[in-house]
């Protein structure tokens, strides 16, 4: 028995609703984040249908269907008011299905909660160093060879890419969870889930959070234009009397630059006096006027915060920073605390093979409880517990599915390829993007599934051969060499490389391998990417011409700054809807830059809000060439942003994206230096800094 299988997976549990625990509860509470919920589910073994043998592909699942009915208290199907069984002939409708409930007296809650086994075996996520982006050599094939790379026991990619003896440890991992009162927590539970996270809840719950956020949104951007005027104001709406503290607790000091200094040559804060200081900071802020010391600033109490996070999650000062700087104060301890708490695994059923309703009841016989992930998505399953290593069963070696984050269906289901169509996946490895698009496209067309990293290729062939895709050549180009290469794509899928900030809770080591360097280069590697994404797509296509540009991060410099930037290089093309149902809107304001007012059509999901992992997604379509004019340079490089209301300038020439242009030129003189040392040889010396456009 290997090494995951012996910790039988442990019961679903839900992002919990976060209470204002006061520092004697806190005391009371085990340094074990196991045992500090009292609403944490119960562990509840899955109910099997016994009576049913395995099958592969079940041919008469509605038999099968009705004894599972049978057993199923239906309680959860009641719920919805739904039949438990549709017509063979429905081939999921996309409304969920609850034939397939095996444990309906099973609560609700417990069900639909994350599975601690937040493994993505697709991890599409490219979250290791630039110097694997650069090099073709990399032998890092995670999932070439054998099938085990899916078994829990064997989970070869997991494990590079989140050695656990090399992780940052956070202190987080030595205490309870949740102990800083959160956005959500306050907000209103328009939900059933009382204000947990589900997939089933997540679309009418990141509904009412959007609206709250763009309120938040829009003091924090006020915040920012004036901090120093707005040391007096109180902003945060998520705090409200109740959280005005703990009568009986000290009153809370922030501590001077010179006592920090003395507690840092003791080797830094007790854990306790972290947590409290935390819900302290958060707690001053939301209530500045009120609540903060005389003569303190806003920014120190911000600073002490973010160094608290730092220290507290396990993250480098300028990560956590950044990532801060994303959400209103309230919000951002919630993105921390869902960065460690794993997702739920989930299953894309694949459609060339298995229709999801009969995959579904084969899994429920062998063992794993499992439901639809929610209306959006007609081809995904969340799995809640398994008996049975999700990536092994018979049906995972017959290609019935590819496990596979719901956060990816996204790029896929906003290009929504036809069949038929010629379509480029140009950063495809490990290949969960193109199988799908395959799927899509009936293994009709074609899809030319590129990654420049020759290794990750043999996963991506693997994965294509055992899904059953006739229509995919897998070819291995430098992306920005592409347009060089071929051209002429209906559609194009851009999952570009990036720091993977949005898959933390899967990949810790993005905590502290990231530095500002690392966006620097990323960015600018994506912005390289998406015009020559751009410059991929046939204009005229008949219902194409469009681009999906997706990152599994949440920063700005790898999302809206790459977005606005191929807008203003790229003056034919534009943004459109992406179609997805839920997600927030893409920042157009950020800390100072405006970004085109288009932007608003791209969607964000958060861990915290969705529950899927962090992503970005942007739809394009391409209109054709006008005739070239000069290039308005000073303005595409001043910091890539048009003021609000205004249009892009008027740039006509398509700009040589070739990457030996002088402005790349540091960039990949750098990323040459890194590969060299970490081959053990002596790189040369740095040339002399050259005028940058990031
Ligand atoms: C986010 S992953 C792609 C995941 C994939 N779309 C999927 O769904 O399975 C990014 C990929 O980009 C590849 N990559 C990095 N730099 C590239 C480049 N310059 N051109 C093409 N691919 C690149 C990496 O090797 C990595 O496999």
């Amino acid at each position: 028995m290997g090494r995951r299988s012996k910790n039988k997976q442990a019961a679903p549990e839900p992002l919990e609703k976060k209470v204002w625990p006061t520092p004697k509860k806190l005391g009371k509470r085990k340094a074990d984040s196991d045992s500090d919920s009292d609403d944490k589910p119960s562990t509840r073994p899955t109910k099997k249908i016994k009576d049913s043998k395995p099958k592969a592909h079940a041919p008469d699942s509605k038999a099968v269907i009705d004894k599972a009915k049978a057993k199923d208290k239906g309680k959860s199907a009641a719920k919805k008011g739904k039949a438990l069984a549709k017509p063979a002939s429905d081939n999921d409708s996309g409304d969920g299905w609850e034939d397939v409930n095996s444990d309906g007296d099973m609560d609700k809650d417990e069900r639909l909660a994350p599975f601690r086994y937040g493994i993505d075996d697709d991890l599409e996520g490219f979250t290791g160093n630039l110097d694997e982006i650069m090099d073709d050599d990399n032998d890092d094939d995670p999932l070439a060879g054998t099938v085990q790379k899916f078994d829990f026991d064997t989970d070869q990619e997991e494990d590079e890419i989140q050695p656990v003896s090399k992780r940052k440890k956070s202190k987080q991992s030595e205490r309870p969870l949740k102990i800083i009162p959160t956005g959500s927590d306050t907000s209103d539970d328009s939900d059933d889930e009382g204000g947990r996270v589900t997939m089933a809840n997540m679309e009418a719950r990141s509904r009412a959070l959007d609206a709250k956020a763009a309120a938040e949104a829009e003091l924090d951007d006020e915040e920012f234009q004036g901090a120093a005027a707005s040391d007096d104001e109180d902003e945060d709406l998520n705090m409200d009397e109740e959280g005005d503290g703990d009568a009986d607790a000290e009153p809370f000091h922030l501590p001077t630059a010179a006592e920090r200094e003395a507690e840092k040559q003791k080797g830094g804060p007790d854990l306790m006096v972290v947590q409290r200081r935390m819900r302290e900071c958060v707690r001053v802020l939301g209530r500045f006027k009120r609540l903060a010391e005389k003569n303190r600033s806003r920014s120190e109490y911000t600073e002490q915060l973010i160094a608290d996070i730092a220290s507290y999650y396990g993250y480098n000062e300028f990560l956590a920073e950044k990532l801060f700087q994303l959400f209103p104060v309230a919000e951002a301890i919630e993105f921390f605390e869902a960065n460690e708490v794993p997702r739920p695994v989930t299953i894309r059923t694949n459609t060339l093979k298995a229709r999801r309703r009969d995959l579904a009841q084969a899994l429920v016989n062998r063992g794993v409880n499992l439901e639809p992930i929610g209306k959006w998505t007609n081809v995904g399953l969340q799995v809640f517990e398994s008996s049975v290593p999700i990536g092994a069963t018979p049906e995972y070696l017959a290609g019935h599915y590819m496990l596979q984050a719901a956060s990816s269906f996204l790029p896929v289901i906003a290009l929504s390829p036809q069949p038929d169509e010629r379509v480029l996946d140009m950063a495809s490895a490990p290949g969960g993007k193109t199988t799908h698009m395959a799927a899509l496209l009936q293994n009709t067309g074609v899809v030319f599934a590129n990654d420049t990293n020759k290794a990750r290729t043999k996963s991506l062939t693997a994965n294509v051969h055992r899904l059953g895709c006739k229509n995919v050549v897998v070819c291995s180009y430098d992306g920005r060499e592409f347009p060089k290469v071929m051209g002429g794509f209906d559609r194009v899928l851009l999952d570009a490389p990036c720091s993977g900030t949005g898959v933390i809770s899967k990949d810790q080591s993005v905590k502290v391998n990231k530095s500002e360097r690392d966006f620097t280069l990323l960015s600018h590697l994506q912005k390289q990417l998406i015009l020559c994404a751009i410059d991929s797509v046939n204009p005229d296509s008949k219902a194409g011409g469009y681009i999906v540009y997706s990152t599994c991060s949440v920063t700005v410099d790898e999302n809206e700054s790459v977005v606005d930037y191929a807008l203003r290089k790229r003056p034919n093309v534009k943004l459109v809807d992406t179609g997805l149902s839920f997600g927030r809107e893409g920042y157009t304001k950020y800390r100072g830059k405006t970004f085109h007012p288009s932007i608003g059509l791209t969607r964000r999901f958060y861990p915290h809000v969705h529950n899927m992992d962090g992503f970005y997604v942007a739809k394009f379509k391409v209109e054709k060439r006008s005739k070239a004019t000069k290039v308005d340079e000073a303005a595409v490089h001043s910091n890539f942003t048009v003021p609000l209301g205004e249009e892009a300038p008027a740039e006509k020439v398509q700009e040589d994206v070739g990457f030996d242009s002088e402005e790349d030129r540091p960039y990949l003189e750098e990323a040459k230096r890194r590969r060299m040392k970490s081959k053990g040889l002596r790189p040369p010396p740095r040339s002399k800094p050259t005028s940058t456009t990031v």
